[in-house]
C-alpha cells in the first residue's frame, strides 16, 4: 500500500500533479491537503476509474494530521507564486513559514516519508525543511528532495529547438546547482547524446534555461508562474530505446523504494548526508546542491559527481552559482535557527 500526499493540492501545480498521481498505478491512496478547496478537487478526481482512493483535507478537524498520517511520499507545491517583477527570493517571506509549518507536520506524523519540495524559493525552502527535521531529530537526508526537474525539462526543450531533435526528452542534459537565476547551471558539455551548440547561441541558451521561469511569469501577466510544465516535470516522460513510459519524479522515488535499481533523477539535496555528496560539497563549498541522484530503496542513494567535468565556460557559471547559493542556503538555515522576531 502506497500513500501519497500533495500539500497545496488545490493550486495551479497541485491540481494537475494530483491528477497525474491519481492516474499512477503505483499509488493506492492519495491525500490532498490545502487551506482551501480540497474536498472539491478530491471529489472530482475520485470519479476517475484508477485504483487510488482520494481524500481531501482542510486545516480544520486536524486535517494536516489526517492527510499526513501513514504517508510514504509527500509532495509540497504549497505557497504563493511569483508575479512579474518579483524574484523567487521575494516569495521567501510567505513561503518560508508555509513550508516550515508543513514540515513540522511531516516530522510529527510521517517522519519516514519521502519529501519532495516544489515551493519556492527552493534554494532556501529545502534548507528550512532540513533544519525543521533536524530539530525534531528525524532528519534523513536521503529522503528530502528539492524538485529541480523543470530546469532539466526546459534545457531539453530549448536545446532541441536549436539542434532540431524531434524528441527533446531523448536528450539528457544535466542542469546542476540550485533553482533560481544564476544558480541554475546547465552543463551542455555533458549532454548525452552530445549536442553541438553554436557559439553565437550559447549565451542566450544559458540565459533562457536560467530565466525560463521568468518567461512564463511574464506571459501569465500576474496570473502566476509555471504550473502545467511543472506538473509535467514532476511527471515527465522517460524515453528509452523502444518504449515511451510515464514516470513522475514521485513515481521514480516510489519505484526505487520498491527495489527497482538504475533510476536517476536530478535533485537538490543535502550533500553531506548522501553517499558521494561529501566530495561535491567540498568542491562546491555548499551543502545543498542539485546533481543527478541515484535513487534506491532508502531514497537518495548516491550523488553523481559531474561538477568536476564542467568545461571552462561552465566553470565560470558555477562560480556565480556558488556565490548566490551560499546566501540562499544561509537564509533558510537562519530562518529556523534564529527565527525573525514577530
Ligand atoms: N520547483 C519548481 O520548479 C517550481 C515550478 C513552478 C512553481 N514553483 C513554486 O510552487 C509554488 C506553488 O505554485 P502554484 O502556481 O501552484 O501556486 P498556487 O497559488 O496556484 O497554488 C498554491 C496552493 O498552495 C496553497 N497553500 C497556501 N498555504 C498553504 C498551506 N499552509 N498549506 C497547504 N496549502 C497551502 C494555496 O491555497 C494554493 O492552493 C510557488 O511557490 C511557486 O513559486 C516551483
Ligand atoms: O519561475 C517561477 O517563479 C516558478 C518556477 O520556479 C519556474 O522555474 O518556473
Amino acid at each position: 500500500m502506497v500513500k501519497a500526499v500533495v500539500a497545496g493540492a488545490a493550486g495551479g501545480i497541485g491540481q494537475p500533479l494530483s491528477l497525474l498521481l491519481k492516474a499512477s498505478p503505483l499509488v493506492d491512496e492519495l491525500a490532498l491537503y490545502d487551506v482551501v478547496n480540497t474536498p472539491g478537487v478530491a471529489a472530482d478526481l475520485s470519479h476517475i476509474s484508477s485504483p487510488a482512493k482520494v481524500t481531501g483535507y482542510l486545516p480544520k478537524e486536524d486535517g494536516l494530521k489526517g492527510a499526513l498520517t501513514g504517508a510514504d511520499i509527500v509532495v509540497i507545491p504549497a505557497g504563493v507564486p511569483r508575479k512579474p517583477g518579483m524574484t523567487r527570493d521575494d516569495l521567501f517571506k510567505i513561503n518560508a513559514g508555509i513550508v516550515q509549518g508543513l514540515i513540522e507536520g511531516v516530522a510529527q506524523h510521517c517522519p519516514k516519508a519521502f519529501v519532495l519540495i516544489i515551493s519556492n524559493p527552493v534554494n532556501s525552502t529545502v534548507p528550512i525543511a532540513a533544519e525543521v527535521l533536524k530539530r525534531a531529530g528525524v532528519f534523513d537526508p536521503k529522503r528530502l528532495f528539492g524538485v529541480t526537474t523543470l530546469d532539466v525539462v526546459r534545457a531539453e526543450t530549448f536545446v532541441a529547438e536549436i539542434t532540431g531533435e524531434k524528441q527533446p526528452s531523448k536528450l539528457n542534459i544535466p542542469v546542476i546547482g540550485g533553482h533560481s537565476g544564476a544558480t541554475i547551471v546547465p552543463l551542455f558539455s555533458q549532454a548525452q547524446p552530445s549536442v553541438n551548440i553554436p557559439s553565437d547561441k550559447y549565451d542566450s541558451l544559458v540565459n533562457r534555461v536560467q530565466f525560463g521561469g521568468d518567461e512564463v511569469v511574464k506571459a501569465k501577466d500576474g496570473a502566476g508562474s509555471a504550473t502545467l510544465s511543472m506538473a509535467y516535470a514532476g511527471f515527465r516522460y522517460v524515453v528509452n530505446e523502444t518504449t515511451l513510459t510515464q514516470h513522475s519524479f514521485a513515481e521514480k522515488v516510489l519505484k526505487a523504494a520498491k527495489g527497482e535499481s538504475g533510476i536517476t533523477e536530478p535533485s537538490y539535496v543535502y550533500l553531506p548526508g548522501v553517499s558521494g555528496g561529501d566530495s561535491i560539497a567540498k568542491a562546491t563549498g555548499v551543502d545543498f546542491f542539485s546533481v543527478p541522484i541515484e535513487l534506491g530503496a532508502g531514497g537518495a542513494e548516491k550523488a553523481i559527481d559531474i561538477v568536476g567535468k564542467a568545461n571552462e565556460q561552465e566553470k565560470k557559471l558555477l562560480e556565480a552559482c556558488y556565490k548566490d547559493l551560499k546566501g540562499n542556503i544561509q537564509k533558510g538555515v537562519d530562518f529556523v535557527q534564529n527565527p525573525p522576531q514577530k
